[in-house]
C-alpha cells in the first residue's frame, strides 16, 4: 500500500511533534512515524527521569545536612530506591502520555508506529506500507554509544537506558566516561548510598569545559566521596565474582576497579545507520551525521535533519530550535540559521554548572583582547544563606567590543542564573548595559552586574 502526504517527519522527539503541530496547521497532510517511545530520548530515557531522580538525590543529600540548618532528623535518612525509581517512572510516563495523546488528536497528522526506512529521495518504508512526500523531515536522534573496548562483551553493562531501571541501589558503580551523563549519574548515585568510581580516559573531567571547572567539579565529587580515575587509557573489562572487573591501569592508582555494576557513559551516537540514507542520497559525515548546510536542510533537495542526529547540537533545546528554524524558514519566510545560535546548556550535578557561550580557553585562543572576571561562591550572598558555597562564577568579554562572550556559573542556581548572561547575549547588548540592570536581592544573579565591574584583561594564548 503506498500513501502520499505533503510532509513526512521521522521521530517523535524534541523537533518532531511541534513541527507537526505547524506543518498541519498550515494545511498539510502530514505523517509523523515513531518507532518506540513518543517524547524520544528527553522525556524517556533523558532529561525527565534523570533530573527527577537528581531531584531525590538532592533530598537525599539535604536531609543528610539537616545538622547544618538546625533541623535534628528523627534517624538516619534511608533510600527507598523503589520509590525513587517510581517517581521518575511517573513524570516519564506523564509526559509521554502527553506527547502521543496530543500527537494523536492533531488535525491533518497521521501517526504511525514502526521503523520508517527510505526507498527512494520521496519514500519510506513502514512495514508493509510505503510513505511518500515531497517533504521528509528527519527527527531520529541518538543512542548510547558502547565502543569495543576490551572485554566489554564478556560483562553485564548499563547505559543511560538500562540504569534507569534499577530499583535497587548498587553496591558499587562505576561509571566509564567523565562528562554529562557519566557525572549526573555519578553524583545521583553516591548520594542514593552507592561508592562511585568514575573513570575518564582523558586527563581531567568533563574535558571540553575550561580547566578550573573541570578541576573544581572533581573537588566537588569527591568531597562526597567519589573516586575519579583520569588519564585511564587503558579502559578493559572482565567477569568477576563481585561484578565486573575494570581495568583502569592509569598513571596512578589500584590498576583494577570491581564493582557490582557498570555505567557507560562514553558519548552518543545518531540513529541514522537504520534509516537506509544510502536510498535517499543522504549523505552522513564520518560519524554518521546527516550533513545539513546553515538551514538544517540536507544535500538533497526536500529533506532536512533536526536534533541530535545532525550533529549541530546535543540538547533538548537545540533540538526545538532546529524545529523553529525549520518551521518559521519554510512556513514564515524566514531566513533563520543554527550559526546564529549561541551555545547554552547546563550540566546538572548539584551546584549546578550553567554554561553560555565560550570558555576562557576558546575565547583566549580566538585572539582576541580579553577581559575576564571570576568569583568564588563563597562571595555570593544566596549562596552563602542557602550554605551551598561550592564552585564559582566566571566571565569572558570582548575588550574592544565590549560584548560578553561566555560564562560559566558553577553554583547554586547556575542553571538558571546563566540566563541573565545568554539573554543579554542573544541580544547583542554589550556588557556596560547588563551592568546597568538593578537585579534582585538575595540571588545569584544580583553579582553579575558586581562582576562585569570587576573584569579585567588577560594575555592572549599562542
Ligand atoms: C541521560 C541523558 C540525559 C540528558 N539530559 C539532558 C538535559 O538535562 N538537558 C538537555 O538539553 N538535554 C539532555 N539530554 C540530551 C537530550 O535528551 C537530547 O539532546 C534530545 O532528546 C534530542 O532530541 P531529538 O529530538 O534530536 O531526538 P530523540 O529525543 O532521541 O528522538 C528521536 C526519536 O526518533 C525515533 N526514531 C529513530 N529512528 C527512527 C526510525 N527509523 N523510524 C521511526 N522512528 C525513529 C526514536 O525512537 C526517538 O523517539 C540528555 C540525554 C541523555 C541520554
Ligand atoms: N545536562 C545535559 O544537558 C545533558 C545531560 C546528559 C547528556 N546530555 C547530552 O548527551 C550527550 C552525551 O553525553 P555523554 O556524557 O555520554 O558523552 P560526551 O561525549 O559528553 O562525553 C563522553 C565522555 O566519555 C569519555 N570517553 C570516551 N570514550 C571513552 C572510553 N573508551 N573510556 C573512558 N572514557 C571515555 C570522553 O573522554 C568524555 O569525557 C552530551 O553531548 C549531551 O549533549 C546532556
Amino acid at each position: 500500500m503506498t500513501q502520499d502526504f505533503d510532509a513526512i517527519i521521522v521521530g517523535a522527539g524534541q523537533a518532531g511533534p511541534s513541527l507537526a503541530a505547524r506543518l498541519t496547521a498550515a494545511g498539510m497532510k502530514t505523517a509523523l512515524v515513531e518507532r518506540k517511545l513518543f517524547g524520544g530520548t528527553c522525556v524517556n530515557t533523558g532529561c525527565m527521569p534523570t533530573k527527577t531522580l537528581v531531584a531525590s538525590a538532592y533530598a537525599a543529600h539535604l536531609a543528610r545536612r539537616g545538622a547544618d540548618f538546625g533541623i535534628v532528623p528523627a534517624g538516619p535518612v534511608t533510600i527507598d530506591m523503589k520509590r525513587v525509581k517510581a517517581r521518575a517512572d511517573t513524570v516519564s510516563t506523564k509526559a509521554r502520555t502527553n506527547v502521543e495523546t496530543w500527537l494523536r488528536g492533531m488535525d491533518g497528522l497521521t501517526v504511525i508506529e514502526g521503523h520508517a526506512r527510505f526507498e527512494g529521495p520521496d519514500t519510506l518504508r513502514v512495514g508493509d506500507t510505503l510513505l511518500t512526500a515531497p517533504r521528509i523531515f528527519l527527527n531520529v536522534g541518538g543512542r548510547a554509544s558502547v565502543p569495543d573496548m576490551p572485554g566489554v562483551g564478556t560483562v553485564d553493562f548499563l547505559t543511560n537506558t538500562s540504569i534507569l531501571q534499577l530499583d535497587a541501589v548498587p553496591r558499587h558503580l562505576v561509571v566509564v566516561g567523565g562528562s554529562y551523563i557519566g557525572l549526573e549519574f555519578a553524583q545521583m548515585h553516591r548520594r542514593f548510598g552507592a561508592e562511585v568510581t568514575v573513570v575518564e580516559k582523558g586527563p581531567r573531567l568533563i574535558g571540553r569545559e575550561d580547566e578550573d571547572v573541570s578541576d573544581a567539579i572533581r573537588d566537588i565529587l569527591a568531597a562526597e566521596g567519589i573516586a575519579v580515575r583520569t588519564d585511564a587509557t587503558c579502559i578493559g573489562f572482565k567477569p568477576h565474582a563481585d561484578g565486573v572487573a575494570v581495568d583502569v591501569d592509569c598513571t596512578s592508582g589500584e590498576p583494577t576497579v570491581v564493582g557490582s555494576h557498570v555505567l557507560l557513559a562514553v558519548g552518543r551516537r545518531p540513529n541514522t545507520d537504520d534509516l537506509g540514507l544510502d536510498a535517499a542520497g543522504v549523505k552522513r559525515d564520518a560519524r554518521g551525521y546527516i550533513e545539513v548546510d546553515d538551514s538544517l536542510a540536507t544535500n538533497v533537495p526536500g529533506i532536512w535533519a533536526l536534533g541530535d542526529c545532525n550533529g549541530r547540537g546535543a540538547f533538548t533545546h537545540t533540538a526545538y530550535n532546529d524545529y523553529e528554524i525549520v518551521a518559521a524558514n519554510l512556513l514564515d519566510g524566514a531566513s533563520r540559521r543554527v550559526s546564529a545560535r549561541i551555545p547554552g546548556y547546563a550540566l546538572y550535578i548539584d551546584p549546578p554548572l550553567g554554561r553560555v557561550g565560550m570558555t576562557e580557553a576558546e575565547a583566549r585562543r580566538s585572539g582576541r583582547n580579553l577581559l575576564v572576571s571570576k568569583r568564588p561562591m563563597t562571595r555570593v550572598g544566596r549562596a552563602i544563606e542557602k550554605d551551598e558555597t561550592k564552585g564559582f562564577m566566571k566571565i569572558v568579554a570582548d575588550q574592544d567590543t565590549k560584548r560578553i562572550l561566555g560564562a560559566a556559573i558553577l553554583g547554586t542556581g547556575g542553571d538558571e542564573a546563566i540566563h541573565g548572561i545568554l539573554d543579554m547575549m542573544n541580544a547583542g547588548a554589550d556588557y556596560p548595559t547588563l551592568q546597568w540592570a538593578v537585579p534582585i536581592h538575595p540571588t545569584v544573579s544580583e553579582l553579575i552586574p558586581t562582576m562585569l565591574g570587576d573584569l579585567r584583561p588577560v594575555g592572549r594564548e599562542g
